[in-house]
């Protein structure tokens, strides 16, 4: 069953004499019991078809239901189902954790007590600050009471705006862990993230730039969609590394990655020649290593794709 059916959205901002267009006819669909993420760079248009999905925003045209539902027509029933988290803290500073739990919880008509087993998990890690004011919580505490506020109606669909941007390494992993056991509770989850390691962790993704949807499918599959040899390189002097390989006939593309810098090849390439060239400048302490891609590298590819540029 699909929980969430996006069909041809739409959405353009007017401010003053300037147009832009968000959603640029976006369709997908998420299946029912799905961890689905939304990967793409800021501006990317994910905060845009979110507000959609939750009702706060209206679509310039095209369609989409949740849980079974227009967004447009059955949106107070839709505002019962979801849970949503939003990209900028939502919760009430001055309020202590327990005093936030309890005030949406009422707002909801239900009580802690009532959804306990589903934000238990989580609630047990914030517990020992439940007299703590939200504010003072550290950013990590702070996204899991925001996530257990968001759960404490029982909700049927989760819409996570951008929930770790900005937020620890270890507190990343804990939160993607969280999902992990909301998704076997049987929870359909939307989630956003501008990073692209996090999509590893999503059943599929839409990878999403500029209003448009580049790639929909698992993680693995996106990336054996990459046919081109891709290779690490590394030397002593990397930002004239990086201007020497994209000056390189038989280099397509050249960008950072890390420690190294991760490049495209032409299929044909001569890897003797390429040393040579590279020695040749000069460089030193010279390491080439042929590496699998992994989703930064399809997406750069397919962004390349998209813009018309040099890759085909
Ligand atoms: N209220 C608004 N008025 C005018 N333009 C807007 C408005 N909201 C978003 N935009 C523009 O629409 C485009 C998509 O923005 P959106 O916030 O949906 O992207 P995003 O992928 O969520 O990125 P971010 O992480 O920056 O929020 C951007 O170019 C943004 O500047």
């Amino acid at each position: 069953m699909k929980t969430i059916v996006v069909n041809n959205l739409v959405k353009t901002y007017t401010t003053g004499k300037q147009t832009v267009q968000a959603l640029k006819g976006i369709s997908l669909e998420v299946d029912s019991g799905e961890l689905f993420g939304l990967i793409g760079p800021d501006g990317a248009g994910k905060t845009t078809l979110i507000r959609i999905l939750v009702t706060l925003l209206l679509a310039d045209s095209g369609s989409a239901q949740v849980d079974g539902h227009e967004v447009v027509q059955d949106y107070k029933i839709i505002r019962q189902r979801v849970g949503y988290m939003p990209g900028t803290f939502s919760l009430y500073q001055d309020l202590t954790v327990q005093e936030n739990l309890n005030f949406f919880a009422t707002v909801f008509n239900t009580s802690i007590e009532e959804n306990y087993d589903l934000v238990k998990d989580i609630y047990v890690q914030i517990e020992p600050f439940k007299n703590r004011r939200a504010g003072k919580l550290s950013g990590g505490m702070k996204q899991k009471l925001a996530l257990c506020c968001t759960l404490i109606h029982k909700p049927t669909v989760l819409f996570l705006d951008e929930p770790t941007t900005g937020v620890d390494a270890v507190s990343r992993k804990a939160f993607w862990d969280m999902l992990a056991n909301l998704k076997k509770q049987g929870i359909t989850t939307l989630v956003s993230t501008p990073y692209m390691d996090e999509a590893a962790m999503c059943d599929r993704v839409a990878l999403i730039q500029e209003g448009t949807i580049l790639a929909i499918d698992r993680p693995a599959v996106i990336n054996q969609q990459f046919h081109k040899p891709l290779l690490a390189i590394a030397s002593t002097a990397m930002f004239r590394l990086l201007n020497d390989l994209k000056n390189y006939t038989e280099v397509i593309a050249a960008y950072p990655f890390g420690e190294y810098q991760h490049v495209v090849m032409q299929p044909d390439y001569h890897p003797e020649q390429l040393e040579k060239y590279l020695q040749g400048k000069n460089h030193l302490d010279l390491e080439i290593k042929i590496v699998s891609p992994n989703i930064e590298d399809s997406f750069i590819q397919l962004m390349s794709k998209n813009q018309n540029q040099i890759l085909s």
